[in-house]
């Protein structure tokens, strides 16, 4: 938990697909908050102990339905706090529950998409319209509060009389079951803002600035004096930020490891030894373990299994550098809140939607204790972070590349073979964008080797060899992702280029899939 959380908002998670939306609403206010899991621990402790730990809590929407066996419940603690508290959706329902209303499936079958409500009463947050006002929201609800509790009386309600947005007569507690922090709610950003300065009175003081200067406090505090630092540094924007942070406050206490996994792409342990030796001055040192990695996949088809062979062994590879540093007792990784979010689940394991390796894949032993600054951020803020740190543009807006690399794109079996070809597809797509001026147009992209053979016909002779697919998408924080729209002439060039140049591969396809319902990784 940062200290900062104090004066900002606590999200409470029930499994939306709208979470990270609320938070990010909420830090271009400028006010800080965490997200955690409805059924995170620290919850059960805070209420023991009495404490809020923000000035308000927020819950979001989930998929679940209130009235349903196992549905995850609103722990009632959380209203001994005594601080504001906004439900959104299945929030609104959990909140109409807990204080005697009804919730049922909706008359009609819900409310999916725009919806005009009207308000009826401008409180909370509606505090800023008047009575009557008409404004368009963004429903996706099949539940509805069919009674409200008594103690609570209605803000909004749709064109036809249903229930929009409620609020307790007497104390701090709203609910809302339209969903205010996507864009296409037009006034919810004024929703939130009262919400969250009118009524919980959160002062707008957050910033890239502060957090810089709060996690370095805390890494302070956490390594001491004497604290030496092993820095996973992969060359990626993550790692790169983190190892930036960390050598303003340690200098010599820091040692950054980059791991030859020998799972990288065309080049690039050389690419990252030259940009990190000349550059910032930090002690790099560059660690061949890919015989050992190799060694761990042979054999190795399942992707979770993969993911967590390969965390397991990035881990014992950080442990074995620090056994030669006095005092390294601490691992920093350039860990973001979406590597934590699809590596834990809500509603228990069977959500999980993959082992991101620095969190999910980490081995339940570990003799280093982590630091990970960036947790708690997304994507494009740790960009932004970078660029206030004086990092290059170039490596500020490089596409992300996962740490268990080129393993998670060699669908089943990893042999030498096939990195190759994935290696060389993969070089000649990435090229191919920066040569045509497409690289900064898509988030990421990359090619995956299929592990089927199909017929072609090269040179007269005929060919069963395998099959490249190319990924790009389009997206902000890699949470949900859209296809990238590359020109068709483009991807046929970069495929001709493929079949010709990449021994053992005859066709090529592009991936055409979002996330949802895709992933971006195929593993
Ligand atoms: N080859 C590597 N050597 C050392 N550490 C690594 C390596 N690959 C990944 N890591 C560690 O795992 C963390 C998570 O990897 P991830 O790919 O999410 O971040 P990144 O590589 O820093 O940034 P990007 O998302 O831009 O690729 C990294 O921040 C880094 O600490
Ligand atoms: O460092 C990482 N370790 C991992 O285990 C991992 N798995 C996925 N990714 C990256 O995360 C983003 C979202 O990917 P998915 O849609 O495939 O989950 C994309 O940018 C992926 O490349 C990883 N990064
Ligand atoms: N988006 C949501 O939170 C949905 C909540 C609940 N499952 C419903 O359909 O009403
Ligand atoms: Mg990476």
């Amino acid at each position: 938990m940062n200290p900062q959380l104090r004066d900002g908002l606590l999200i409470l998670d029930y499994g939306s697909q709208y979470t990270l939306l609320i938070a990010r609403r909420v830090r271009e206010l400028g006010v800080y908050c965490e997200i955690w899991p409805c059924n995170d621990a620290r919850v059960g402790e805070l209420i023991d102990a009495g404490s809020a730990p923000a000035r308000g809590v927020v819950l979001s929407g989930g998929p679940s339905s209130v009235h349903i066996e196992g549905a995850p419940a609103l722990q009632g603690g959380i209203l001994s706090w005594e601080v504001p508290v906004l439900g959104i959706c299945y929030g609104m329902q959990l909140l109409a529950k807990s204080f005697g209303g009804q919730v049922d499936r909706a008359r009609g079958g819900g409310e999916y998409g725009r919806t005009q409500v009207i308000v009826e009463a401008a409180r909370g947050p509606m505090a800023g319209f008047e009575t009557g006002h008409a404004t368009e929201v963004w429903m996706s609800h099949g539940d509805a509060v069919s009674a409200l509790p008594e103690a609570f009386e209605a803000l909004a309600r749709t064109e036809n009389g249903h229930l929009a947005a409620m609020a307790h007569r007497e104390r701090p507690i709203f609910g809302v079951q339209f969903h205010p922090e996507v864009s296409h709610s037009l006034e919810g950003t004024a929703m939130l803002e009262s919400f969250v300065f009118e009524v919980c009175g959160c002062p707008d003081t957050w910033n890239m600035a502060d957090f810089v200067e709060s996690a370095i406090e805390r890494i302070r505090a956490q390594v001491g004096d004497e604290g030496h630092v092993i820095c996973g540094l992969s060359g990626g924007v993550d790692s790169s930020v983190v190892a930036a942070l960390l050598h303003r406050e340690l200098g010599e206490r820091l040692t950054c490891v980059f791991v030859d996994n020998g799972l990288l792409r065309y080049q690039e342990r050389e690419r990252v030894q030259a940009l990190f030796e000349g550059h910032f001055g930090i002690d790099l040192r560059v660690v061949d373990a890919s015989e050992r990695f190799l060694s761990a996949l042979a054999g190795v088809t399942d992707p979770e299994l993969k993911r967590k062979r390969i965390g397991e062994l990035f881990v014992r590879v950080f442990e074995a550098e620090a056994e030669s540093i006095e005092n390294a007792r601490f691992l920093a990784q350039g860990t973001l809140y979406p590597d934590v979010i699809e590596s834990v689940s809500v509603l228990g394991p069977s959500a999980t939607i993959k082992s991101h390796h620095n969190v999910g894949g980490l081995p339940e032993q570990m003799g280093l204790e982590l630091i990970e600054p960036l947790r708690e951020l997304f994507k494009d803020e740790v960009r932004v972070l970078g660029r206030a740190l004086g990092l290059s543009a170039e490596l500020v807006d490089r596409h992300p590349f996962p740490g268990p690399g080129l393993a998670v794109r060699v669908l089943g079996e990893i042999t030498e073979d096939a990195l190759r070809k994935v290696r060389q597809a993969d070089h000649i797509f990435i090229e191919s964008l920066r040569a045509e001026g497409l690289y900064d147009q898509v988030w990421q992209a990359f090619a995956v080797l299929l592990p089927i053979k199909t017929v072609g016909v090269m040179g007269d002779q005929r060919t069963y060899d395998e099959v490249i697919a190319l990924r790009a998408v389009t997206s902000k924080d890699g949470m949900t992702a859209d296809r990238g729209h590359l020109p068709m002439e483009f991807l046929g060039r970069v495929s001709d280029r493929i079949i010709n140049q990449v021994e053992g591969v005859n066709r090529v396809v592009y991936d055409v899939t979002s996330k949802p319902p895709g992933t971006i990784e195929w593993e």
